[in-house]
């Protein structure tokens, strides 16, 4: 007798790659912290999809978020763009494109929570990886730190750090849209080249310069009136005495602290904060959430006016993506650090 099976159409099993963390970053993270597994998928359910990753973003906070946020042996956690390539939920169409925090996955099932359209007139000239950077989270960061943080008005002096990466390369164009003068500090001659290529009107190289003090006073000699931070630590220390009295401090990020396996002690500039009565706010990006669309639309429009450069640093190769993360921290990307699959 023929053995007929009832499910005769097989479906083809999808394996994902994933990068785990082996073991909680202690200083600076090494390629041992990392291990490439191999996931079998299920099918998706009702109401989920499956995903293909596309691009994938490494950015700063892993390093201090997978200390608070993840176990050990679990998946690196991170944004991607990845393609749907089967879906039991009618809002997310076969070969649409999803913004997703799935972690460092190449193929993922879940259901729809966290996953975000990729913007519906996303323009087809235009890479989808830049929905992980200046027209995504980089860029939306820039923007509220500036405009919600330090409402940061024309003709104002504005100081940013790691002012050639990811956010700090959108802060100072958007800077300039907004009719101020913008001085940036970067890490190599190669990146500060670039910030002028941007429109900044100073520009210095932290690593090389003399005396970091002298050089942002002579960057700005009226003082600054807002302050992006992005960096923290003795750079901090340098550059709050040369705020101007009302300045304000939009506090994003301290990457020099991130790698540190005993907190950095001072010098503490409260004086400094009292007697030129300073403004200093920390913020995360997700408190403006509910802006997001409208501030896409505003980021799209002026990178197709040409108004934003949006700069990429790709890696290809999902299997190289620890190096791309561990490059990213010791300053090898300009712009935005992308993997793509
Ligand atoms: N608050 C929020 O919601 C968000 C905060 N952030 C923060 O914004 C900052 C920039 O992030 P992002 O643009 O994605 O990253 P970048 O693209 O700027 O990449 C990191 C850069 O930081 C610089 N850097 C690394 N180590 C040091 C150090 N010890 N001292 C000075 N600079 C250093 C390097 O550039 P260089 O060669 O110039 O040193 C490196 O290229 C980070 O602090 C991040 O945590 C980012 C997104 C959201
Ligand atoms: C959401 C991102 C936070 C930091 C500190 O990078």
């Amino acid at each position: 007798m023929e053995n007929v099976s009832c499910c005769s159409k097989k479906r083809k099993m999808v394996q994902a790659k994933t990068w785990t963390l082996t073991k909680h970053f202690d200083g600076f993270p090494k390629k041992s912290d990392f291990e490439l597994k191999l996931e079998q998928l299920p099918e998706p359910k009702d109401g989920e999809v499956m995903l293909e990753a596309v691009f994938l973003s490494v950015d700063p906070y892993m390093r201090p978020f997978s200390r608070v946020r993840m176990n050990e042996g679990e998946v690196m956690i991170g944004a991607q763009v990845a393609k749907v390539i089967e879906s039991k939920n009618a809002a997310f169409a076969v070969g649409s494109h999803v913004m997703g925090y799935c972690g460092w996955r190449t193929h993922t099932v879940c259901d729809a929570t966290g996953l975000t359209p990729v913007m519906a007139d996303w323009p087809e000239d235009v890479s989808l990886s830049l929905a992980l950077g200046a027209i995504g989270a980089s860029g939306l960061t820039a923007l509220y730190g500036l405009e919600e943080v330090l409402g940061l008005q024309a003709g104002e002096t504005l100081l940013v750090n790691a002012a050639s990466g990811a956010v700090g390369s959108v802060v100072g164009q958007i800077a300039k849209i907004k009719g101020c003068r913008v001085v940036g500090s970067a890490g190599s001659d190669a990146k500060v080249a670039f910030l002028k290529e941007l429109g900044f009107d100073r520009t210095i190289n932290y690593k090389t310069v003399g005396s970091l003090d002298q050089a942002l006073r002579e960057a700005a000699p009226e003082g600054y009136d807002c302050y992006f931070e992005n960096v923290g630590g003795p750079f901090s220390s340098v550059a709050l005495p040369l705020m101007n009295d009302f300045g304000r401090i939009a506090v994003c990020g301290g990457i020099s602290l991130y790698n540190d396996t005993t907190p950095q002690t001072g010098p503490y500039q409260h004086l400094t904060i009292i007697y030129k009565q300073l403004k200093m706010e920390g913020f995360l990006l997700t408190r403006f959430e509910h802006k997001h669309p409208e501030s896409l639309k505003r980021l799209m429009a002026w990178m197709k006016e040409g108004k934003l450069q949006c700069r990429e640093h790709i890696t290809e190769g999902f299997e190289n993506m620890p190096a791309a993360f561990m490059g990213m921290l010791q300053g090898e990307n300009t712009g935005k650090a992308i993997i793509k699959v």
